[in-house]
């Protein structure tokens, strides 16, 4: 198994090397090769993806990613900043299925801002389409109009294929799961949300087991507040995704529970937490590595087919919290606040 490992940036490198420990620990034939990419990749060769970087991550089998970013960036160029490297190496591997699963193991449910009762049992599959919408719609940019006011443009775009197979991906999901999916549009303003929900109805028809339903990103953000368990596949564009997951990562204790998986058409994947690089918090040894392990767990069931240790490591998180061991994020009385090298460590144990 040939994997490229990309740390990134802030808590990057800490989360990745408790992943990296827990694949280590698996008696797999791997081969990790590791470069860095954002900030790093700007640092190293002045491009947040760096040709090398690049090159490695095409010849692995499954890229496993850190986060990238930092506010020192922030008044580069654009396409310098490490979020661009982000989003090229998504474009340049195809990769656009990005599965973001909010589920709530049961010993957080006191961890979670909502109540117990409205997270107990929470298993959603959050699709979010990944290579297209406003993220790569031209024109975009800043420019000056003739009046000397500047002018800043993005572009909603999809085109009918694009929607096409991320409906695909998102159906053959729900068969296996209860079969239901819920297309987050806002096709009551938006054109290209209007196509979306278009297509949407017409794929569905390929899978008639499959009961389809269409909401407002405006009310999907409050249900899933409300009453989130009405929710098994959510499928969406890439902005609204971006931020529903966020939402949605809370309600299963905290940002760093939840892991992704971004596809091509091959279910070669690249393997993320959905945070950032909490930039906060780096260099402190105290972020939660959990949804980065959950990531390495999901690289192993996607991009190998290896059922039999993605489960290892899920069980081995689950044993892990049954055990009171919490990262300062969700830590709650009379449990276990342990550092992030520590959770790495407590899920090795319980392997
Ligand atoms: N996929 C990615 O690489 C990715 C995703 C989101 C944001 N970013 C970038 O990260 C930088 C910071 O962005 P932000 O602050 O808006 O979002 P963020 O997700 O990095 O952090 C938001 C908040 O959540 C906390 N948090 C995040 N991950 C955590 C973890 N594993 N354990 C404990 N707490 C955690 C942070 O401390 C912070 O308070 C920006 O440069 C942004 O562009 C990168
Ligand atoms: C850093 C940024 C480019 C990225 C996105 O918006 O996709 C992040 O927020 C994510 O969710 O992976
Ligand atoms: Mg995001």
């Amino acid at each position: 198994m040939k994997i490229a490992v990309l740390p990134g940036d802030g808590i990057g490198p800490e989360i990745v090397a408790q992943a990296v420990k827990v694949l280590k620990a698996l008696d797999l034939d791997l081969e990790l090769n590791e470069a860095p990419i954002g900030g790093a990749g700007y640092e190293a060769a002045g491009d947040p993806l760096p040709a090398e970087t690049l090159k490695l991550a095409k010849e692995a089998d499954a890229v496993l990613l850190g986060a990238v970013g930092d506010w020192k960036y922030d008044s580069l160029p654009r396409d310098q900043r490490p979020e661009r490297g982000l989003l090229r190496i998504r474009k340049e591997l195809n990769l656009f299925a990005n599965l973001r699963p909010a589920l709530l193991y049961p010993e957080l449910a006191s961890a979670s801002t909502l109540k117990p009762e409205v997270v107990a049992g929470l298993d959603i599959m959050i699709v979010r389409e990944l290579t297209g919408d406003i993220y790569f719609g031209q024109p975009r940019g800043i420019s000056t109009l003739e009046n000397g006011e500047r002018e800043g443009i993005n572009t909603m775009r999809y085109n009918e294929s694009e929607i096409r197979r991320i409906a695909h991906v998102a159906f053959s999901i729900a068969m296996k799961r209860n079969k239901k999916v819920c297309s987050v549009d806002k096709a009551n303003v938006l054109e290209t949300t209007e196509l979306w929900r278009q297509v949407m109805i017409e794929v569905a028809k390929e899978y008639p087991e499959v009961e389809l339903s269409h909401m407002y990103v405006d009310n999907a953000a409050m249900q899933l507040i409300r009453a989130p368990k009405q929710f098994d596949v959510m499928v969406t564009g890439n902005i609204f995704g971006d931020i529903l997951s966020d939402e949605a990562s809370m309600l299963t204790g905290s940002i760093g529970m939840l892991p992704s998986a971004s596809l091509d058409q091959n279910n070669k994947g690249m393997y993320e937490p959905s945070h950032g690089s909490a930039p906060d918090i780096a260099g402190k040894d105290i972020a939660n590595p959990l949804a980065t392990i959950l990531s390495a767990a999901m690289l192993l069931r996607y991009t190998f087919n290896d059922e039999a240790n993605a489960s290892r490591v899920e069980n081995a998180v689950k044993k892990a919290l049954e055990q009171g061991y919490r990262t300062a994020d969700i830590w709650t009385e009379g449990t276990n606040k342990v550092k992030c090298s520590e959770m790495g460590d407590a899920v090795v144990a319980a392997l």
